[in-house]
């Protein structure tokens, strides 16, 4: 799925984190780490939001560094506390995304209804809830035909419906062929996530912490 050879990041001259050698297949894993320890570097690396050294490159053969338009279509990525612009609606960002990601209509039909945000489709970012938020961003993280859905954080601010319709979103990606990375401070449901091993980030690099 994803291959990660002398990846290294720094902020200011201090490195956050080093990935000598990382190959992941297809997959749903789990990172984990403590606050600070270089998770959201690394998705957001992966994701092509942040410039690094090394090589980030995926099965399809594409890397961000050099045929950035290809990687990105193939990797979705849900923040852990999405900020959009205030005066946008989910309709609005719906639809930009889903023009940016080739989403079809009735995939982007399926996720609104999925995460319950008709509700508020029509109302301005501005005035939404975190969980409403959060909804939101991981409907966009859904949209397209990625290879790759990096989830930071995706339990967060969510009710317990909620939590299951992930779940099983996650789940029937997964068996369509697309692989995840996900973030979490609370447990996942191992009977609820096919989840295939977990990796901790610490002292500045990743490690394989448990193959299930
Ligand atoms: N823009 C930045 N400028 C300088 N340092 C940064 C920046 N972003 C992150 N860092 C540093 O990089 C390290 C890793 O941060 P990161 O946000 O990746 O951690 P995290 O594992 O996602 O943490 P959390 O669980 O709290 O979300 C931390 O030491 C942090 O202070």
């Amino acid at each position: 799925m994803l291959t990660i050879e002398n990846y290294t990041k720094h902020y200011n001259g201090v490195l956050a984190l080093q990935i000598p050698q990382l190959a992941l297949p297809k997959g749903i894993f789990w990172i984990k780490g403590q606050n600070g320890s270089g998770k959201t570097t690394l998705f957001k690396s992966i994701a092509g939001l942040l410039p690094y050294e090394g090589s980030i490159q995926l099965e399809q053969g594409f890397s961000g560094k050099t045929q950035p338009q290809a990687y990105r279509m193939l990797i979705n990525f849900g923040e852990a506390e999405p900020v959009f612009p205030d005066f946008l609606t989910a309709k609005d960002l719906v639809n930009f995304i889903a023009i940016t990601k080739k989403a079809s209509p009735a995939q982007k039909e399926k996720l609104i209804n999925t995460l319950g945000i008709t509700d508020f489709y029509h109302k301005p970012c501005g005035t939404y809830s975190s969980g409403m938020l959060k909804k939101l961003s991981l409907a966009l993280a859904f949209l397209g035909n990625p290879a790759l859905i990096i989830l930071d954080e995706p339990l967060i601010t969510l009710d317990d419906q909620t939590v299951q319709k992930v779940y099983t979103l996650i789940n029937e990606y997964y068996a369509s062929g697309v692989g995840f990375l996900l973030s979490s401070h609370q447990n996942f449901g191992f009977s609820s996530l096919a989840i295939q091993a977990t990796y901790v980030v610490s002292q500045q690099t990743i490690h394989l912490q448990h193959e299930l």
